[in-house]
């Protein structure tokens, strides 16, 4: 019953003003009071849930809010084969031969490059660049590992010296990694 609750409220408000600052008990807390049904926060849906939180579950990939997007999506799996050193169906290259590479290319490389036989991440990566059935790839090996020096290798591979337009293409994330990666790339294919 509302007014005998309203009674209530009034008559425990009146005697609270007449107790001593010590003896009045202490008003609830301001998210207690939320809690109970304040119509603003209960208008707009986000009882409990604020607006962080909501982008933070979204962000986490929190299934109420990943389900959606995902039934939705127009793009087609890209599933992903994560193979760790040597772990793949090719055969890693253990020389430069392995690879059926062209002389010019051989001759750059041992003579200009001055490499004797490919690193690790060369040997497995090589294979899969060079030889059916090609994929996509993903490569991640630590600095100074020859990565660069291997992907140049693939590119020089596949273009055609005598077809003057643009038959490879190398995104970088800097102007000067660019001008790094086009150094190497003329100095392996001299001979191409
Ligand atoms: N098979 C190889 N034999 C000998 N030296 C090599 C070989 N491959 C690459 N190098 C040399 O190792 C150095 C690093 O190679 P590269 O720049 O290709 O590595 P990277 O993994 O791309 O490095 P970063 O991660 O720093 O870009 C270069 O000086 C390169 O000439």
């Amino acid at each position: 019953d509302n007014t005998t609750g309203a009674a209530e409220a009034g008559s425990v408000a009146a005697k609270s003003q007449s107790l001593s600052p010590e003896e009045r008990p202490t008003p609830p807390r301001r998210r207690t009071q939320l809690r109970a049904g304040q119509p603003g926060l209960r208008r707009n849906g986000l009882m409990g849930m604020g607006r962080t939180t909501r982008w933070t579950r979204r962000r986490a990939g929190h299934p109420r809010w990943t389900r959606r997007r995902s039934r939705s999506s127009t793009l087609s799996p890209c599933p992903l084969t994560t193979v760790t050193s040597g772990d793949t169906p090719y055969t890693s290259a253990r020389t430069f031969e392995d690879l059926n590479l062209s002389p010019e290319l051989l001759k750059g490389l041992y003579v200009e490059m001055k490499f004797s036989k490919p690193s690790k991440i060369q040997a497995i990566s090589l294979p899969m660049i060079l030889t059916p059935p090609y994929k996509n790839l993903i490569a991640q090996a630590q600095n100074g590992s020859g990565k660069t020096t291997g992907f140049v290798l693939g590119m020089l591979n596949y273009v055609d010296p005598n077809l003057k337009a643009p038959q490879a293409l190398c995104i970088c994330p800097t102007r000067e990694l660019a001008i790094q990666h086009l150094e190497v790339l003329l100095k392996m294919g001299k001979y191409n």
